[in-house]
């Protein structure tokens, strides 16, 4: 993964290959408010093929937008500024419709014209919502339901919150998805659940070359389970670098304190300025909540 882009010219033909199959964000500009400074402004990163890589910062930082727009929920700028798999995250809806790209969020909802973002409900089995996705792998199925331990016959508007998780994380993964986005998932998840799924994530980005983004709080086991990190500031990218290649993590016992540390330095950033004032009509770098509606 590198923060920078290379240009076309001195791009060989293999990285061009590998950035085909991962994440590349290139000069992106969001912004939520237009009477607002960005979030992000000319903002880059690649996350190549097999990686798993945790995405950090601070509450408000820009993680959980960044991952929707990976995600293709937002549209930003034009074709080339977010590309998953090659293709435009949010224009090539066939990466979401295909499974190819997985996004599982803190909050399970469902986007409705008009009315945003509103939470799932109604009386559900599992097995009703799970067997209910077409065109999944038995085995893959079977694996998941087991490695959840999800019970069949819970009524969904009556278990507990991991429960509802867990539930959840299985629809999410049923289809063996290329790149899959995590934002929080698993902090409802008891311990010992928790580690078997990032056991199963390891496994899948090992043998399938799948790749994950995984924004969270909970370093507890990561050190040892992600490859790369993105650590954002205020929209900023600070840091986006192998894990073996930070090297406070040679001198420190672990993830959270280095990333405690990290955040105790942190020192306000001076408002950004958009790159040019258009309206919002005409400006491609807004985002366009109508149109995800229709997503
Ligand atoms: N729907 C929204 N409308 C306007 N501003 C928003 C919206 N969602 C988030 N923001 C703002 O964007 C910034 C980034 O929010 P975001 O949710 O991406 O942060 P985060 O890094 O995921 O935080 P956390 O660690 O708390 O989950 C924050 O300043 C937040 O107030």
């Amino acid at each position: 993964m590198n923060s920078s882009v290379s240009n076309g010219a001195s791009t060989t033909m293999a990285a061009e290959e590998e950035d085909s199959r991962g994440i590349r964000v290139s000069a992106m500009q969001f912004s939520y408010d237009r009477l607002q400074p960005p979030l992000f402004l000319d903002f880059n990163l690649d996350v190549s093929p097999g990686s798993r890589c945790l995405l950090l910062g601070a509450n408000g930082s820009g993680k959980t937008t960044l991952l929707k727009i990976l995600a293709g929920k937002h549209m930003v700028g034009g074709r080339d500024v977010v590309r998953v798999l090659n293709c435009s995250a949010f224009h090539d809806t066939q990466l979401v419709c295909s499974g190819d790209l997985a996004y599982l969020g803190a909050s399970w909802s469902k986007n409705v014209g008009s009315a945003g973002e509103i939470p799932l409900q109604g009386d559900f089995s599992a097995e009703h919502m799970i067997f209910g996705v077409e065109g999944v792998d038995p085995d893959r199925r079977d694996k998941l339901i087991d490695l959840l331990d999800i019970n069949l016959q819970w009524r969904m508007h009556k278990v507990s919150d991991g429960q509802r998780r867990r539930v959840q994380i299985c629809l999410g993964l049923l289809h063996p998805y290329k790149v899959l986005l995590l934002d929080e998932v698993t902090v409802d998840l008891d311990v010992v659940t928790r580690m078997d799924l990032l056991d199963f994530f390891r496994e899948e980005c090992e043998q399938r070359e799948a790749t994950i983004v995984y924004a969270t709080h909970i370093f507890d086991g990561l050190e040892t389970w992600a490859t790369h990190l993105a650590y954002i500031q205020d929209g900023e990218l600070r840091r986006a670098e192998k894990l073996s290649d930070v090297n406070e993590l040679k001198s420190s016992t672990n993830l959270l304190s280095v990333v405690e540390a990290w955040l105790r330095a942190e020192t306000k950033l001076e408002k950004k300025k958009p790159v040019q004032k258009t309206s919002v009509a005409s400006s491609p770098f807004f985002s366009s909540r109508q149109m995800a509606y229709y997503r």
